[in-house]
């Protein structure tokens, strides 16, 4: 039997002795703020068992890791047809990169870098009758916890900066592949990324792509088709052009966000997040990736 909390506290000592080379993301103000020395781990295994180390239960913003949340939602309200408007192609390229997008005729690459998101963004506000409430309440579900809530602060502080974002959202209505405005479709992904949850409620949320589609009550979110190309997807683009090394170092399906979170996960045996703010050169987290390797490597739990 596997000491799990044991190696989970040995990662977290070792690598809290690294020289921490990653900066906190700073291009969106309020995420400059957060401390770079927080770090923090969860395991949330599918026979109910879980440990935690270190920061596990302080909330962040979970930033892109709420494509994946997005996406599900999507899939789960218009099936197959959304394949229509977003490719399922790794890119190969930084999460904010525009020139695939012109090439592609508007096309996104993925549902996981900002262009795809965005898109998924304008399908849920077509399709949700009031679109922040009810996805905000469609992941307090998965996660059982209604203490889940949107950080206005974060939001509004990405939206100032936000150029990129709006020049990729400019691009994608140009191409008709946006059918709400501009504006609207960027509040609310604005607001998705502005999610605040910690390591161990991000656990429970992704308890689903390890589970079949069924969340940690047992109630049935999505079919195990739709998880298996969830789970391609998130192996494939979820670390951008960092993709290919987190499946050679990890192992996992997972996803990253700019916020410092990581949520990866075995499918039938368990769920992981890691949260250290201080990210490497390709924007992922400098301290989750390895936390994520040492542990897939000490365990010998990985897909492949
Ligand atoms: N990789 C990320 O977490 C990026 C998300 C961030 N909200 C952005 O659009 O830039």
């Amino acid at each position: 039997m596997l000491d799990y909390q044991a190696i989970l506290e040995e990662i977290h000592s070792s690598l809290k002795k690294v020289d921490n080379t990653g900066e906190v993301a700073n291009y969106i103000p309020e995420l400059g703020n957060v401390s770079k020395d927080k770090f923090g781990i969860h395991l949330q295994l599918i026979t109910g068992e879980s440990h935690s180390v270190g920061d596990a239960s302080e909330k962040f913003s979970i930033q892109s890791i709420s494509k994946v949340l997005s996406l599900a939602k999507a899939f789960q309200l218009v099936g197959n047809d959304l394949w229509e408007r977003v490719d399922v192609e790794p890119s190969g390229n930084p999460f904010n990169h525009l020139s695939l997008l012109e090439l592609e005729n508007g096309i996104p690459r993925n549902p996981l870098i900002n262009s795809g998101a965005i898109v998924i963004a304008d399908v849920l506000l077509s399709h949700l009758k009031n679109p922040k409430e009810d996805f905000l309440n469609f992941v307090k579900e998965l996660t059982h916890d209604d203490s889940i809530s949107y950080n206005n602060k974060i939001a509004e502080s990405e939206r100032i900066t936000g150029f990129n974002n709006y020049a990729a959202a400019n691009l994608l209505k140009a191409y008709g592949n946006l059918n709400n405005e501009v504006e609207d479709v960027l509040d609310f992904y604005f607001h998705q990324c502005s999610i605040m949850m910690d390591c161990k409620q991000l656990t429970n949320a992704f308890f689903v792509f390890a589970n079949k589609g069924a969340c940690l009550k047992n109630v049935q979110h999505l079919t195990a088709s739709q998880v298996k190309r969830i789970n391609a997807i998130m192996l494939t683009c979820g670390f951008y052009d960092e993709a290919g090394e987190f499946a050679f170092e990890v192992g996992l399906p997972g996803k990253s966000g700019v916020g410092g979170g990581i949520v990866a996960l075995l499918p039938h045996c368990f769920t992981i997040a890691t949260w250290a703010p201080a990210l490497n050169p390709k924007g992922n987290p400098y301290l989750g990736m390895q936390a994520l390797e040492q542990f897939t490597t000490r365990t010998k739990l990985s897909i492949f």
